[in-house]
């Protein structure tokens, strides 16, 4: 048969978990995933205020999706930012929810003692489920290993406090990032090895790879409530031309990710009636919200030469062959070695008062509001007012620095002889708005995406030149961390606010976090799903993936992505 209940379009990290969910109770699922290459191979459209540079994008197009080629921190962000979700319409979705359902996936193992106590991998045991399917825990590759430590004492002494309990709500401080990881195998624990073998059980799930939906299908016409009606996707099989097409009762789930679930709605005449002109696709839903509001966290980076002797750094897999092949079989016959760790998981989560001094502050905040006017009267502009509410609060951190004890920045040629540290400055939640929109009627054809990044131009620069300021000329000349670094790389310290500012601009990369192109809003506040996940205008068509977040968070996404997915089982 190939008439089925639900069809789930996207086989990564929220299509398998509600797959598993959903398939408990019905009767036949389908569903549909990218062919086995690893990567979409995105980029940005030229960025304008990135001296028009066009930036990668990575997303998985694998069983598992990007889920399968991520860092795999497992982490959550602040309790109040989920809260913000209900507060902007949607009943149910908030901290409790997510924070249960992350702990309902959730099997976390704690370090060491010994490392608990060295590197501070110490979030407390209440704050983690321990009988979910995914495996969680931190990494224990550490060299060199006096960096981690020290970092922690600079930034303390800095006014950053060690955090014992970042996955119970409160996320400021540093501490060390869990990751998806299996402790007893030391590999990746992710939706394809947890979820999907669970499902697959059932004769009534349909697991279709090799292919890719290419159109919802409609019914002509509307129901009685004026809503329109999917009765089933197009999908091709291994880039062939023909189509064909499988048939559903209930409803067509999107989970096809930030970038391409706009696009299928899209392709099947449910957006911007303007943009969906411009293509002669006839609107069957005119939602002008369909591929905007797209968010995405964006990097810089710092880079440091450390001390001679003191002994290997992660990076050197990259850099000297000899012990690449060492690390690699240590892996295989031990499972120890940086293969069996994710090697840079000390963060620092920190709002802007953190290091930014209060003139300054209170000058970027007056650029800010000025550019934040061109919001006024449109549909974000409840959205954005409670954003910028976030900056006045100091538990709700809007910086993340992430320690490598390895180059981050690819424009840096390192010396294969020496060793190496960097921190990276990531933004998690700019204010500037992009947008993600079909580029052509060809479904294999990639969307335009403009993330817009540095869009509110004067006040995101700012923030990101005086991070970059803290860093190189507080954190590194702090002890005992400065005893340990030779020189800094860049950028280097005591720049002028232009000189930083133009190094911004030349060096900002995406951080992979992208959301929003399908938000969960009121129609009329830019939304394209309800609180039930259902496509306005449509009576089955729903949206379950990172893209339904309407606004960003100050975290990784995964775990709120696989947790929205079982919640998302709830209300579909
Ligand atoms: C390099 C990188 C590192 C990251 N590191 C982390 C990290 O350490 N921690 C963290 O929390 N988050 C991380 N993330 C982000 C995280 O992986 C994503 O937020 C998450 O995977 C998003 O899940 P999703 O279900 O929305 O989309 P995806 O996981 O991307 O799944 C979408 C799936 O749909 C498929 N698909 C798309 N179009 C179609 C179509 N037309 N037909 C059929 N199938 C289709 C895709 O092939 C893919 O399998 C990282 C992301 C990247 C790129």
């Amino acid at each position: 048969s190939t008439t089925f209940d639900h069809i789930i379009v996207g086989g990564g990290a929220s299509g398998l978990v509600l797959a598993e969910k959903l398939s408990r109770n019905s009767i036949l699922y389908a569903q549909f995933i990218g062919d086995p290459a690893v990567d979409w191979e995105f980029v940005t459209v030229p960025q304008t205020h990135v001296s028009n540079k066009v930036i990668s994008l990575p997303r998985g197009k694998a069983l598992g999706g990007t889920a399968a080629v991520n860092g795999m921190y497992f982490v959550r962000a602040a309790s109040k930012e989920y809260d913000a979700w209900e507060t902007l319409g949607n009943p149910g979705w908030n901290w409790n929810t997510v924070d249960a359902n992350i702990k309902a996936i959730e099997n976390f193992t704690p370090a060491s003692s010994s490392d608990a106590a060295t590197f501070h991998a110490t979030d407390s045991l209440q704050n983690h489920g321990t009988t979910g399917p995914i495996h969680v825990t931190y990494s224990n590759y550490w060299e060199p290993i006096s960096v981690v430590p020290a970092y922690f004492s600079a930034v303390n002494a800095l006014g950053i406090p060690t955090n014992t309990q970042a996955a119970g709500g409160s996320t400021f401080g540093a501490w060390q990032a869990p990751c998806s990881i299996d402790a007893k195998n030391r590999s990746r624990s992710y939706a394809v090895n947890t979820f999907l073998p669970a499902a697959e059980k059932r004769q009534n799930l349909v697991v279709m790879t090799g292919s890719q939906v290419t159109k919802i299908n409609l019914l002509s016409g509307a129901s009685s409530s004026g809503n329109i009606r999917a009765s089933g996707v197009q999908y091709i099989v291994n880039n062939a031309t023909q189509n064909v097409n499988v048939t559903t009762t209930g409803n067509v789930i999107l989970t096809a990710g930030t970038y391409q679930t706009p696009k299928l709605l899209e392709l099947s005449g449910i957006g911007n009636s303007t943009v969906l002109k411009k293509f002669s696709i006839t609107p069957r839903v005119d939602l002008p919200g369909v591929g905007e509001n797209l968010q995405d966290h964006y990097a810089a980076f710092t880079t440091f030469q450390l001390k001679d002797g003191l002994g290997p750094e992660v990076g050197q897999v990259f850099l000297n062959s000899t012990f690449f092949v060492e690390q690699f079989q240590l892996y295989l016959t031990k499972r120890e070695g940086p293969f069996a760790s994710v090697p840079s998981t000390t963060v620092s989560m920190i709002p802007f008062q953190t290091f930014i001094n209060a003139t300054k502050l209170a000058g970027l905040k007056a650029s800010l509001d000025n550019s934040l006017k061109a919001f006024e009267n449109t549909p974000l502009e409840k959205v954005i007012t409670l954003q910028r509410s976030f900056i006045e609060d100091p538990t709700i951190p809007q910086i993340e620095f992430v320690l490598a004890p390895m180059i981050q920045d690819p424009t840096v040629t390192p010396d294969p002889s020496k060793t190496y540290m960097s921190i990276a400055v990531v933004y998690m939640r700019p204010f500037a708005r992009g947008n993600v929109h079909i580029s052509s009627t060809n479904p294999l054809q990639n969307p335009l995406i403009d993330h817009n990044y540095l869009g509110i131009t004067e006040f995101e620069t700012g923030v990101m030149a005086e991070a970059l300021r803290f860093i190189t000329e507080k954190i590194a000349t702090t002890k005992p961390l400065s005893d340990l670094i030779e020189k800094t790389l860049q950028p280097a310290p005591g720049f002028s606010d232009t000189v930083l500012q133009n190094y911004v601009q030349h060096n900002v990369v995406s951080s992979w976090h992208p959301c929003g192109s399908a938000s969960m809003l009121p129609k009329d506040q830019g939304g394209v799903v309800d609180a039930n996940l259902k496509v306005y205008g449509t009576e089955n068509i729903r949206v379950a993936d990172a893209s339904m977040i309407p606004l960003e968070i100050g975290t990784h996404t995964m775990a709120t992505v696989y947790a929205n997915a079982l919640h998302a089982a709830d209300v579909i």
